[in-house]
């Protein structure tokens, strides 16, 4: 399999994390941590290996990631099925780079909301009577709720706009 090690990224101190395949990690304690120390005097391991389903290295790009992980979850989730989609780890793991990322690297979060709307495009229903209720219903509005979501919507609109100039950034 790929053997390789983790060497010279932040954080990582080389020969700690070894990605011995595309399933299994292992991970040694570095010389003279208290783990390292505890299992020199037999109490507690130096070595644990971590199996997954699949690793992706520091390599990996967003696009793969989205691609490999994420694509066929939200090809799913767009004929109707449910999906979670969670990042899980220590503080600096790389959570948020991952759901959100960057604007150079955009991360899972813009991909799916990107390839959302354009799965939705022409299909959007730009009326204001029908309102999502509770969990995945549907309120149908008459004219006088109507009328009120309008001038709710257009209170949040004014609102944005005047945070958007007390931060100097131009309105839209
Ligand atoms: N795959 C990656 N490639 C390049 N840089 C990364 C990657 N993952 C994380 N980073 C960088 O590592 C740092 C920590 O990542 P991030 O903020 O995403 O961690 P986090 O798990 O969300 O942390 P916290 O739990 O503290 O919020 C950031 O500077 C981020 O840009």
């Amino acid at each position: 399999g790929l053997s390789r090690t983790e060497v010279g990224t932040e954080g990582f101190i080389p020969d700690c994390v070894v990605i011995e395949n595309r399933q299994l990690v292992t991970l040694c304690a570095p010389k003279g941590s208290a783990s390292m120390k505890s299992s020199e005097k037999g109490v507690g391991m130096s070595i644990f290996k971590f199996s997954f389903s699949q690793i992706f290295g520091p390599e990996t790009t967003q696009a793969e990631l989205f691609e490999d992980t994420v694509r066929s979850q939200l090809v799913d989730f767009l004929d109707g099925k449910n999906a979670l989609i969670f990042s899980y780890g220590v503080t600096n793991a790389g959570k948020t780079f991952t759901i959100q990322g960057t604007t150079k690297e955009p991360g899972i979060l813009p991909r799916v909301m990107e390839a959302t709307f354009h799965h939705i495009q022409g299909h959007l229903y730009d009326g204001m009577d029908l309102k999502p209720h509770l969990r995945s219903g549907v309120q149908c509005l008459d004219a006088d709720q109507v009328k009120k979501e309008r001038t709710a919507k257009a209170a949040i609109f004014t609102l944005v706009k005047e945070i958007f100039y007390l931060n100097g950034c131009k309105p839209f």
